[in-house]
């Protein structure tokens, strides 16, 4: 894909910096130059819905990122009201079926991209961040989020399951009990419950305030030497890392049948009429 590079001066919180940009149609990257750390920014209108285009796109900006030696990666979106809406729910409709097998592949690769990331990682979360955007969240390293939005793994209430990675990064932000209540609940939190509950580590008033606070978590690091905080992450997280390594390919069988299952294609048809209901009224 063609990716154009540019310089270009943008407002940052505690000043305009000169960035280093480059700009797919889906993502963008911007390097801040005094403070090296790269924000990712997902924008796939409406809603950011993770499609295949834009996970492919979101591995290959983590890839970049990774590359290009950033201090850290900060995860956010360029729709104000929305992180993203998750799973792309057209791909797992009446799905084609060599696409929704590349779709699933690219989610998984997206996953262990951000999720085993050697940079600090962060999530701005500036909007409403369902299932497959509470997914790239919690698989950041910290979360801020702005008010009066919600979050959570809402699979439950869509009649379908979240996979065991789905639940791996959960598991890695909220205690066992919190976590499996809320996944059989399907629970979406208020940026108020989420952080009463530990699923956000902190709010910020506006999305500004949201990357500062961001940089600053990824400032912590600063004094540490990052080979070593590399490694200690990359341990941390081995073991699901390693199980949807090894997995990969079952995992995806196991996806192909379930989202086949008539049922669950009924569910998926009545959901997605009814967010469009919504939409038109
Ligand atoms: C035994 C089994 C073992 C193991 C299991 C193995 C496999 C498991 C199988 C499957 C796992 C799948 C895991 C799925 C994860 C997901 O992420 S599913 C997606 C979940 N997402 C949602 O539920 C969010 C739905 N959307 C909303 O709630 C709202 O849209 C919003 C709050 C995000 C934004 O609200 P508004 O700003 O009001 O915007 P609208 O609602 O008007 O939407 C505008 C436009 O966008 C369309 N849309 C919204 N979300 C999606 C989506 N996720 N996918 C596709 N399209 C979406 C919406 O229909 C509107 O479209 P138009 O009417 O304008 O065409």
């Amino acid at each position: 894909m063609m990716r154009s590079k540019l310089l270009s001066l943008v407002p940052c919180a505690t000043g305009p910096f000169r960035t280093m940009s480059t700009t797919t149609k889906l993502t963008t990257v911007e390097v801040n130059d005094k403070t090296g750390i790269a924000t990712l920014t997902m924008n796939r209108p409406p809603v950011n819905g993770l499609n295949l285009d834009l996970l492919r796109d979101l591995r290959q900006s983590i890839a970049e990122i990774e590359g290009n030696k950033s201090r850290g990666l900060i995860l956010t979106s360029s729709n104000p009201t929305i992180f993203s809406a998750g799973l792309d729910i057209m791909e797992m409709y009446k799905p084609d079926k060599e696409r929704v097998r590349a779709f699933w592949t690219a989610l998984q690769d997206a996953w262990l991209a951000l999720y085993g990331s050697s940079v600090p990682t962060a999530a701005a979360i500036n909007g409403h961040s369902p299932a497959g955007g509470c997914l790239l969240a919690t698989s950041c390293e910290y979360r801020v989020m702005l008010p009066k939005f919600t979050i959570g793994l809402n699979e439950t209430k869509l009649g379908i399951v979240a996979p065991m990675w789905f639940m791996s990064s959960f598991l890695s932000v909220l205690p066992r009990r919190e976590a499996e209540r809320a996944l059989n609940q399907g629970r979406m939190f208020t940026t108020d419950e989420a952080l009463q509950i530990g699923l956000v580590d902190e709010a910020a008033g506006t999305k500004e305030e949201a990357l500062e606070k961001c940089a600053q978590f990824i400032g912590t690091f600063a004094k540490v030497n990052p080979i070593a905080r590399a490694l200690t992450k990359q341990q941390f997280r081995a073991a699901e890392l390693e199980q949807l390594e090894s997995e990969r390919a079952q995992d995806l069988e196991k996806f192909l049948f379930f989202i086949n299952q008539p049922a669950v294609q009924k569910g998926l048809g009545i959901y997605l009429e009814s967010l469009k209901k919504k939409a038109k009224n």
